[in-house]
């Protein structure tokens, strides 16, 4: 069977630093920086960074409608920290959401300037041990619809989800060697590829 291929949205953030564990992880990894790349990958990954600057990028590279019909097609999507701000349905303090992928309601830079970075050791839906997570002005789920499955949480504060194709953290996964959280995500797209093909 051919490789799976996995891109990373390369406009701004920690896009090589996902390209590595999708290739430690024996997918292909592509940064895509163009929306008629997105035919060509089986999953997306939407990376950490800075969402405004994100927002700005995608409207200016024309990827905004690109990538809802990306989702749309229910193709496996994973956005961590500013990714997962990127496809929150609702941001709080009345900031404009962007994407609007994800029944979720997100809360930017939520933990507050006491802890701007930090690593914790979580535990996490679908892993036997524990998951060393990093956490850079990190964002949190305020509020997610019922349908949307809680994989973890800190201090009470939900940090990792799924949603039918969806996956986000609010932390950095890809900063550590710990490839676990990059194979749930592959684990997703195999499924999704297998469903297409039946
Ligand atoms: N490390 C990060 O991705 C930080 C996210 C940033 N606070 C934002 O809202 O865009």
């Amino acid at each position: 069977m051919s490789r799976l291929v996995i891109g990373v949205l390369g406009l701004q953030g920690a896009v090589t630093e996902h390209i590595n564990q999708v290739e430690t992880s024996g997918c292909n990894g592509v940064i895509v920086k163009k929306p008629e790349q997105l035919k060509e990958i089986d999953g997306l990954i939407l990376p950490g960074g800075e969402s405004t600057t994100m927002r700005k990028l995608i409207e200016r590279y024309g990827f905004f409608e690109p990538l809802k019909q990306f989702s749309k097609q229910r193709k496996p999507l994973f956005g961590t920290c500013a990714g997962m701000v990127l496809v929150a349905k609702e941001l709080s303090a009345s900031s404009e959401a962007h994407l609007q992928l994800m029944d979720v309601r997100v809360k930017r830079n939520a933990f507050g300037r006491q802890k701007e970075s930090f690593e914790a050791v979580l535990p996490i839906k679908g892993l036997d041990l524990p998951f060393s997570a990093v956490f850079i002005r990190a964002p949190y789920i305020e509020k997610a619809a019922q349908h949307v499955e809680i994989i973890s949480t800190y201090e009470n504060h939900i940090v990792a989800a799924k949603q039918d194709h969806i996956l986000v953290t609010a932390f950095h996964p890809e900063l550590t060697n710990d490839t676990r959280m990059i194979e749930i995500f592959i684990d997703m797209v195999k499924k999704s590829k297998n469903t297409v093909a039946l």
